[in-house]
C-alpha cells in the first residue's frame, strides 16, 4: 500500500468579483451542515435572501485583503501543503471544502502517483459540524463512487495535542514580546448553538451554561465550544497569563440566531468602553489567515476598539507556514506513514 496526505482547508470565491463570490458563497452555504435546515428552508434563506445582499458587502471585503498571487486563505495554504511536502517522505495534496482545488481533484491527485492509503487533514484544530464533519463526509462520499481501493484515516481535532499547544504558545509569545498590552483576547469563529447541541453524541451533555464544557463528558469530543475554551486554557497555562489577562470570545455571526458567546464585535466594543487601551488578538480556530482574521479582526476588530477608545490593537498572525509548524505537522504525518496497520474511517 502506498501512503499520501490530503490537506483540506474552507476555501474562498476564485475572484474577488461579486459573481464569484456569489458561486462561493452559494456553495458553502447550501451544505447541509453550514446551514442546517431542510433543503427547501435552505434554498429560501441562501438563494432568495443572502445570495441577493451580501455577494456585494462580501466582494469589497475579499478585495480589502486579496494578495496578488490570489487569496490568502488559498496562498498560505499551498504555502504549507509545499513546505510540508518537502519535509514529509509522503505525497501531500491540498483540497478546498469549497471552490477549487477540489476533494476529488485532491484524491485525484493522489490516486495517479499510486496511493491508495490517505490520512485525511482537515485544517481546523476544534471539531465543528460545518468545518471538519463536512469535510469527512464528502471525502466519504467520493470514496465510495469514485476511489473505492482507497483507506482513510483521519488527523483527530489537535486542539489540546501539546505539540500544537507549544507551537500555538510560542507564535503568541513572539508577536507579544515587548509588546505592551492589558488583555489578550482568543477569537474564534462562531457556530450557532443549535450545531453544538446537535453535535452532542450524549444528547444530554451540553446546555451552553457555562459549566457543561467544563464537566469531563465523551460529548466533548465532538463539542466545538468545549475543544475551543480548552485550547484557550491550555495557552494560557502554558504562557503564563494570569486570570482575568485573557478571555473567550466568538467571531462571525450570520443570521438572526443565536450563536456561541460572548461575541467579539461585542467584547471589543466594551474593551474600548471599560477604558482599555491596548488589546491583543489570536484566532487559533483558523490555521492560515484569510478573510475573518485579516479583515474582520485586523481592519473592523481595529476600528471598533479605535471608536470606542482604544489605542493600540496588536493583531497576532495565524500559524499559516511557520517553520515550527511545517516541523509538527510534518512529524505528525512521518508518525502515522510509520504504522504498519491501516485503519478505515
Ligand atoms: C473554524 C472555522 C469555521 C467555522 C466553524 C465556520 C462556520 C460558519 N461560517 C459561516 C459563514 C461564513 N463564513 C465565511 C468565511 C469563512 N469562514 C471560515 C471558517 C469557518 N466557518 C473561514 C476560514 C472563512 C474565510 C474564507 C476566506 O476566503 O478567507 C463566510 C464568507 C465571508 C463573508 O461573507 O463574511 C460566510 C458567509 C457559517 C454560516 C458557519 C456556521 C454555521
Ligand atoms: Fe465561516
Ligand atoms: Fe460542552
Amino acid at each position: 500500500m502506498s501512503k499520501g496526505v490530503l490537506m483540506v482547508n474552507l476555501g474562498s470565491p476564485k475572484s474577488t468579483s461579486p459573481k464569484d463570490v456569489k458561486n462561493y458563497l452559494d456553495e458553502f452555504l447550501m451544505d447541509e451542515r453550514v446551514i442546517d435546515v431542510p433543503w427547501l428552508l435552505r434554498a429560501f434563506i441562501v438563494k432568495g435572501i443572502v445570495l441577493n445582499t451580501r455577494p456585494k458587502k462580501s466582494a469589497e471585503a475579499y478585495q480589502r485583503i486579496w494578495w496578488d498571487e490570489g487569496s490568502p486563505l488559498i496562498v498560505l495554504s499551498e504555502r504549507l501543503q509545499e513546505k510540508v511536502d518537502n519535509y514529509t517522505g509522503v505525497p501531500i495534496a491540498l483540497a478546498m471544502r469549497y471552490g477549487e482545488p477540489t476533494i476529488k481533484q485532491g484524491l485525484q491527485e493522489l490516486a495517479d502517483k499510486g496511493v491508495d492509503e490517505v490520512l485525511l487533514m482537515p485544517l481546523y484544530p476544534q471539531f465543528a459540524m460545518a468545518t471538519t464533519e463536512t469535510i469527512l463526509v464528502l471525502a466519504e462520499e467520493l470514496r465510495q463512487e469514485f476511489f473505492p481501493q482507497m483507506k482513510f484515516t483521519t488527523l483527530p481535532p489537535f486542539y489540546n495535542h501539546p505539540d500544537y499547544v507549544n507551537v500555538l504558545s510560542r507564535s503568541i509569545g513572539e508577536k507579544l514580546d515587548g509588546v505592551d498590552y492589558e488583555h489578550l483576547l482568543f477569537s474564534y469563529h462562531g457556530v450557532p448553538e443549535r450545531h453544538i447541541k446537535k453535535s452532542d453524541i450524549t444528547k444530554s451533555h451540553c446546555k451552553i451554561d457555562g459549566t457543561c464544557c467544563k464537566t469531563a463528558s465523551p460529548a466533548h469530543q465532538f463539542c466545538y465550544r468545549h475543544q475551543c475554551l480548552e485550547t484557550t486554557e491550555q495557552v494560557a497555562k502554558t504562557l503564563q497569563l494570569k486570570e482575568g489577562t485573557y478571555s473567550t470570545s466568538f467571531q462571525s455571526r450570520l443570521g438572526f440566531d443565536p450563536w456561541l458567546q460572548p461575541y467579539t464585535d461585542r467584547t471589543i466594543e466594551k474593551f474600548g468602553l471599560n477604558g482599555m487601551k491596548k488589546m491583543a488578538i489570536v484566532s487559533p480556530a483558523f490555521v492560515s489567515d484569510c478573510l475573518e482574521t485579516l479583515e474582520e479582526l485586523g481592519m473592523e476588530g481595529k476600528e471598533i476598539f479605535e471608536e470606542n477608545g482604544g489605542e493600540e490593537f496588536t493583531l497576532i498572525p495565524c500559524l499559516n507556514d511557520r517553520e515550527d509548524w511545517i516541523k509538527t505537522l510534518s512529524r505528525w504525518i512521518d508518525e502515522w506513514a510509520m504504522q504498519p496497520k491501516t485503519q478505515n474511517t
